[in-house]
């Protein structure tokens, strides 16, 4: 197997040649009021509409030459395989909570009837999951579950790929996602970067099995620096893990650690701030004077050298090797910021320097990034928005051209 030599990314502005999307599809037709906040949804979203507004983000990135690959059409073509499809299924009859809930009865229930299903069926239960009333099976666990219940959780937060896999240089981490109704993404991402001819063989720097590190949160602030979030999602042992790897595997010289605050609406670093052109960022104005990082660099053998903490901006500055690293959206009043963060408008999807994807109904952070000579890619977000992830959360760059 010889690898594609153009896969992978160093940065996070050099032309995206090919990025993997996942269009929205059945997963978000099991959103219910009971069930959204668990699921990781603000509203429950017309699907129709969300699926016409990621066709036009879609569309936007063809028309500028972007290849888009669809998650799901991976899975099938990764599915093909009965290793794999073996693989897929006792990965998801024996995952955490899915394990719990079923019981060795289902569970085997389950390895059998998933086997029967065609690729197409089956990526459809592992993605949209299966419910209590769509099974024949019957037993205690079935009788005793509302027939409405999940026996396999749907996977609506599959929209964001940016968080299941990031690639660093020409490796790919297989993140681990923290919270629970996101845990079996990286399982699929997992098996896609394994199996699929495309992608087998590619150096793994991280696994689902290990420390929490998710996708939203690392950014490649230029060729061997990168930013990472600590909040929410990524845990202090899961950016240490990913700093020891990439140093080891000579990917980067500096990890930038940046915490920030655990909420939700911070709940990645790309939710705070993302970079536009090689020494510009567009930031939530109301953290950039209070965001900091920890420089970490590699020490001697398993050792790792952490500098105190420095405002963010003179950290990345200092690392990147630059004079300064702008931020975009100084001047925008804390409200209109505070609400046009809510609704992602600091998280763009660079497809070259100077050149973004953004949400439209950001207008004052959009016309911000005109002002600053950045070319506003602006689509339509309403219904996709609902589960809180903007056009870079939406995406991964499997391929980016090197600065
Ligand atoms: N990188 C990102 O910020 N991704 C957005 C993830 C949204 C999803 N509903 C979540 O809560 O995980």
């Amino acid at each position: 197997m010889t690898l594609d030599a153009g896969l992978g990314a160093t940065s996070e502005v050099g032309r995206l040649r090919t990025v993997m999307l996942h269009r929205p599809g059945p997963e978000l037709t099991r959103l219910t009021p009971r069930n959204n906040d668990t699921l990781l949804f603000d509203g429950i979203p017309w699907v129709g509409r969300a699926q016409e507004e990621h066709d036009g983000f879609a569309q936007a990135l063809r028309e500028r030459d972007v290849e888009v690959l669809y998650l799901t059409d991976l899975l099938v073509e990764t599915l093909a395989d009965d290793e794999a499809r073996a693989t897929a299924i006792e990965a998801t009859v024996t995952s955490g909570t899915t394990s719990l809930r079923l019981g060795d009865s289902l569970r085997d229930y389950f390895r059998r009837a998933l086997s029967d299903l065609d690729p197409q069926g089956l990526m459809v239960a592992l993605t949209a999951g299966v419910r209590n009333d769509e099974v024949r099976a019957s037993s205690l666990v079935t009788s005793l579950l509302g027939h409405d219940e999940f026996l396999i959780d749907p996977l609506p937060n599959l929209l964001f790929t940016r968080d299941s896999s990031v690639w660093v240089g020409d490796h790919v981490a297989i993140t681990s996602l923290k919270m629970p109704a996101r845990v079996r993404e990286s399982q699929l991402t997992e098996l896609i970067y394994s199996r699929h001819p495309r992608f087998a063989g590619t150096p793994r720097i991280h696994g689902y099995t290990y420390e929490h590190v998710e996708g939203g949160d690392v950014l490649l602030l230029a060729p061997g620096v990168i930013a990472v979030g600590v909040g929410e999602r990524t845990t202090p042992a899961g950016v240490e893990r990913l700093a020891r790897r990439v140093f080891a595997d000579g990917l980067a010289h500096t990890v930038l650690a940046v915490p920030i605050a655990q909420e939700r609406a911070t709940m990645h670093l790309d939710t705070v701030a993302t970079m536009v052109d090689v020494d510009k960022i567009v930031m939530y104005p109301n953290v950039a004077h209070t965001l900091t990082a920890y420089a970490v660099t590699a020490g001697d053998g398993e050792h790792l050298d952490v500098a105190s903490a420095e405002p963010f901006l003179e950290a990345a500055a200092k690392a990147m090797g630059i004079d300064r690293l702008h931020q975009i959206d100084t001047g925008l009043d804390p409200v209109t910021a505070e609400r046009e963060q809510w609704d992602d408008g600091n998280n763009t999807l660079a497809i070259a320097p100077r050149v973004a994807v953004a949400y439209e109904r950001n207008v004052e952070t959009n016309a911000r990034l005109e002002a600053a000579g950045i070319e506003v890619v602006a689509i339509a977000g309403s219904e996709l928005g609902s589960g809180r992830g903007g056009p870079r959360c939406m995406s991964c760059p499997v391929s980016r051209e090197p600065l």
